[in-house]
């Protein structure tokens, strides 16, 4: 098959970690005769200085025509004064939001051979496997009013939870899907004790499940979610929640894997080709050492195969090639190794079968 792919490599180690994926996507391509092209874009903070622009028209225009988009991180401290009207991060928000992939797909499975270096107890770590449903394009990122104004001699600021019952119902009927084809159970996050927005997401919730009577519905309120993720995370299958919520709640994930670097993404609509990334950020305190861990990006490209290519036989030689590296004991330095980004890349590449 010919595909063409966006990269959208970004600040920091995002272009680290995309050039590895792109290392291990045309090694599969080799080995199953697929032809990728790739394309390269600009996005975030290199976009401001280049363009003025976090996300540029030729970029948008790009990801939209493309068959799928790879990306690696926006923002550092160079963009970061707070009074900044242009930040990379609007980038990020804008492009998700331009290409309408309102759900993120964020899986989270501990790697059986990572749990010895866990501070976590052992038992509580075997075998978790989760996947959290995040909504991307809604709630707290994107709700309006969102300004800061000058009142009676000092700022305000303003920020809007805000869903329709269209967003929170795609999002949760998704959720339930995917719950059939695993183990049936979906956590619904929300903090409905204090938040009108997370009322109407629970009755919309509620509507939904009755359409699925074989999986069994909770709702678990945010704070006892976050709790629960550390001290009983086998008791989640899959999590369907707000947009920041399951944008805390996976950086907390990534302690059971054993790193930041570990967990990729996928973003998706149905329609467009798809949007994947790791949930990691721009890593400013380890960019341009060549030390960051790839495999969140290597998987995210995996995920790319899957879902927007239907390659699922190459998806699963590289998820199976990153779990045999592990098991074999290869590690960047956030794992407790010595590999490089590069020899890191190198043992899932040799890996591939
Ligand atoms: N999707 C995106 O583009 C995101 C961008 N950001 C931006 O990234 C910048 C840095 O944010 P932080 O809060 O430091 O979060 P971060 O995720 O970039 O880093 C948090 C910690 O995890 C480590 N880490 C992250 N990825 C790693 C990898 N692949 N290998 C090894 N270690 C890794 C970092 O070294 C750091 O100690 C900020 O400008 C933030 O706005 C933050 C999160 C997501
Ligand atoms: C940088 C933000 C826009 C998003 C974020 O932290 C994430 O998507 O994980
Ligand atoms: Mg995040």
């Amino acid at each position: 098959m010919k595909a063409n792919i966006v990269l959208l490599p970004g600040d920091g180690i995002g272009p680290e970690v995309v050039s590895a994926a792109v290392r291990v996507l045309e090694a599969i391509g080799q080995r199953f005769g697929h032809t990728f092209k790739f394309t390269e874009h600009l996005i975030g903070g290199c976009a401001i200085d280049q363009t003025g622009n976090p996300l540029p028209e030729a970029t948008l225009e790009a990801c939209r025509t493309a068959d799928a988009v790879l990306l690696g991180a926006v923002g550092g401290p160079k963009w970061d004064d707070p009074r900044a009207s242009v930040r990379p991060e609007q980038g990020l928000l804008g492009l998700r939001r331009g290409l309408g992939v309102f759900a993120n797909l964020r899986p989270v499975r501990v790697h059986p051979a990572l749990i010895e270096a866990s501070p976590l107890k052992p038992d509580r770590l075997q075998g978790v496997d989760l996947i959290v449903v995040r909504e991307l394009t809604g709630g707290l990122y994107f709700g309006q009013p969102k300004k800061r104004e000058w009142v009676n001699g000092q700022y305000h600021a303003v920020d809007t939870l805000e869903y329709s019952e269209t967003e929170i119902e795609r999002i949760v009927d998704l959720a339930f899907r995917l719950a059939c084809q695993r183990r049936k159970k979906v956590s619904s996050v929300d903090k409905a004790n204090v938040l009108e927005s997370s009322r109407l997401w629970r009755e919309v919730t509620n509507r939904v499940a009755q359409r699925y009577p074989d999986i069994l519905l909770e709702h678990v309120l945010v704070d006892t979610a976050a709790m629960r993720l550390i001290s009983a995370p086998h008791s989640f299958d899959v999590v369907v929640t707000e947009n920041m919520f399951g944008d805390i709640l996976t950086d907390e994930a990534a302690v059971l894997v054993g790193s930041m670097g570990m967990l990729p993404s996928a973003s998706l609509n149905g329609k467009h080709g798809g949007l994947y990334e790791p949930i990691h950020g721009s890593a400013p305190d380890i960019a341009g050492q060549g030390i960051a861990n790839p495999i969140g990006t290597i998987l995210s490209a995996a995920m790319l195969l899957r879902y927007s290519l239907g390659l699922e036989q190459e998806a699963r030689a590289i998820e199976r090639a990153v779990d045999r590296a592990i098991e074999e004991g290869c590690r960047t330095r956030d794992l407790g190794g010595s590999l490089s980004t590069t020899a890191m890349t190198d043992a899932v590449i040799e890996r591939l079968g």
